[in-house]
């Protein structure tokens, strides 16, 4: 191989070789991609991207270049980002770099030059797929069997917050439960004067009532829900404390399992900035940003003190749930937005509803 080049191989076989930027070495993840236009750098940053390989489907990636408002974490926490054409010279005003050195920084492997409407064809058809990263010579068999090994299954304590921190503001105080938060969240709860208090992924029961929260967040994160049984148990006594939670993405699926549904792996998830939502509750259709792999299933609902709320237009899978009893409700999609549309963010303003209700005493069961 050239000093330039770079491999991607796939666990059904399938090789691609392009061009290596960002930084050196071998990384394996979970490979699965994402439609957006735009977004990036938000994609690159979100830690529910944790031990995946994105590759994007728009052709050229990197052409406004890299900026300071654009993450919505410390890091970039992909394992990999495969692309069709890397855009050498970036331009935007805000751009204060470019993509390759960007990821060269962050030790994140890239790879260019790649069919990327192949790759995801071959995700669309054989499913989600473990795939390896490389610029060294490795032989196949070698990356192959290396792909024979179990992925990584506690991504969430490796991106969840290790302290405790608080954001202040006049408003109601909310602690917000840190599974690999979007910083888009904290942002939303911010923007409406929220006190906000994050904790991790870990935190009890008892540590986040004794803040005397008016509501809890749940953040999305990376990762299979069933992985953290920790969390759903958490969840569950919350649910039945009987303060207001609002689950996003991982959030709403932990609201799920806590509930007696139960969730599972898509063939190849949402990833996107343009899933079409329905409100089951209006008739409305809202334009959703997504990122997941996972879902509630609906015929697990039955039975379950959950309502379905909200319907994915394209393969009418489960986008929202509300529980019958108590003040708790969640989306499988992000209403905090970046990458993606703002259609959603109406569903802060009801969380903060459902916490004057509830401290008034003026909330009323759904049943
Ligand atoms: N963005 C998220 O919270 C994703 C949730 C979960 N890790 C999934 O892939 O389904």
């Amino acid at each position: 191989m050239s000093n330039r080049s770079a491999r991607l191989v796939l666990e059904n076989g399938l090789e691609f070789t392009g061009q290596h930027f960002g930084a050196t070495g071998e990384r394996v993840g979970e490979v699965v991609f994402n439609t957006g236009m735009t977004g990036y750098q938000e994609v690159l940053t979100d830690p529910s991207y944790c031990g995946q390989i994105v590759t994007m489907t728009y052709p050229l990636i990197g052409n406004y270049g890299v900026n300071v408002d654009n993450i919505e974490s410390r890091q970039p926490y992909v394992h990999g980002f495969v692309v069709r054409r890397l855009a050498a010279e970036p331009s935007h005003f805000k751009s204060l770099g470019n993509l390759d050195d960007y990821l060269r920084q962050h030790g994140i492997l890239g790879i260019s030059e790649i069919d990327t409407r192949q790759l995801t064809k071959a995700i669309r058809s054989d499913g989600t797929m473990k795939a390896v990263l490389t610029t060294e010579n490795t032989p196949v068999s070698v990356l192959l069997d290396k792909l024979a090994q179990p992925l990584m299954t506690d991504q969430i304590l490796r991106v969840t917050t290790p302290q405790t921190y608080r954001c202040p503001g006049e408003g109601r105080r909310v602690v917000a439960i840190d599974y690999g938060m979007k910083s888009g969240v904290v942002r939303s709860l911010l923007a409406r004067r929220c006190d906000v208090i994050v904790v991790p992924a870990t935190a009890s029961t008892k540590e986040i009532l004794a803040w005397k929260p008016e509501g809890v967040m749940l953040s999305n994160g990376p990762g299979d829900p069933l992985d953290a049984p920790y969390a759903i148990a958490t969840v569950k006594e919350l649910i039945q404390y009987g303060v207001p939670v609002f689950g996003i993405c991982l959030g709403h699926q932990l609201i799920g399992l806590a509930s007696g549904a139960r969730t599972e792996k898509m063939r190849f998830g949402h990833r996107g900035a343009n899933h079409p939502v329905k409100d089951l509750r209006t008739g409305k259709v809202y334009i959703t940003s997504q990122n997941h792999g996972y879902m509630v299933s609906e015929d697990s609902l039955r039975g379950t003190d959950l309502i379905l709320t909200h319907l994915n237009v394209n393969d009418r899978t489960v986008e929202g749930m509300m529980h019958r009893h108590r003040p708790v409700f969640c989306v499988q999609y992000h209403p905090e937005a970046r990458p993606g549309p703002d259609d959603s963010d109406e569903l802060f303003d009801e969380f903060m509803r459902m916490m004057d209700e509830v401290g008034e005493g003026r909330w009323t069961a759904h049943a």
